[in-house]
């Protein structure tokens, strides 16, 4: 995959890009990482890249003819087919793992990291195919939301993720969060591993991750119950849940 970042902060993304996963995804050739800067296609006077907001308000917007033509010179230099402009907004649709999903499947990504308070909105309609937020909050600017799209969507691609790791239990796959996690030590301050987990009855282990995935669920997104495909054992596990916490 061919991803094309627009950033006029090209240096933030050495140290992210240079470790680990995305690092090894490189290597291997399962991912080319070009960062491309709107500045140097900014031919007015001081190469400006933003400027006041028509009908007033404080805060600078990002002009359209930098980003357009920084889009168009990446994509007349990569002619690649099957390829989606990302905006990263605070007011595009949140990020799910769901997202990264369809997203793994592009043969190019080109993702538009804004500064100031926004970007003209001929840019959002005409030039963005698809506007992402990663949560309801405001940075400084889209770099870093690039990043966890970047960071989420390589986890997807084939051969990234060596067998070791794991991409399918990952805590948005089956629909629940995470059960607990525990390695060695046994006993560590007095704080000791739950017994089922030493038993070795893969059953009894299961069975206790499973009600852990929903007692964790229950707790921290009550919201991913109504999504998910509950069998009878897991509902009356959850009614017990919500006679304890009454
Ligand atoms: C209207 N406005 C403040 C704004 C508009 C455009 C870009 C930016 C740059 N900052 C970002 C970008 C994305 C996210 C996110 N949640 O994905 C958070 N912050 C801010």
């Amino acid at each position: 995959m061919r991803i094309d970042i627009l950033s006029l902060f090209p240096e933030m993304f050495g140290g992210v890009f240079g470790c680990s996963i995305t690092k090894r995804a490189i290597e291997k050739n399962i991912l080319d990482i070009q960062i491309t800067n709107p500045r140097d296609f900014a031919f007015n006077k001081h190469n400006q890249v933003d400027d006041t907001a028509y009908g007033g308000g404080a805060g600078m917007v990002m002009k359209p003819e930098p980003l357009f033509r920084a889009v168009e010179d990446v994509k007349s230099k990569t002619q690649i087919e099957n390829s989606k402009v990302i905006l990263m907004c605070p007011t595009g649709k949140v990020f799910t793992q769901e997202k990264a999903k369809e997203l793994a499947n592009f043969d190019q990504l080109i993702f538009i990291c804004g500064h100031y308070e926004g970007f003209d909105n001929r840019v959002v309609q005409n030039l963005a195919d698809e506007v992402i937020s990663i949560g309801d909050y405001v940075l400084t600017g889209g770099e870093l939301p690039a990043m966890v799209v970047i960071d989420a969507v390589s986890r997807m691609l084939p051969g990234v993720l060596g067998s070791g790791e794991s991409a399918p239990t990952d805590s948005f796959y089956n629909g629940l969060l995470e059960y607990p996690q525990y390695t060695k030590p046994r006993e560590y301050r007095g704080l000791s591993v739950p017994d089922v987990l030493l038993s070795g009855d893969h059953a009894k282990i299961a069975k206790w991750r499973r009600q852990e995935s929903l007692r964790v669920t229950y707790t921290n997104r009550p919201d991913l119950l109504e999504k998910v495909e509950l069998s009878k054992d897991d509902k009356k596990f959850l009614e017990e849940l919500k006679n304890n916490s009454k």
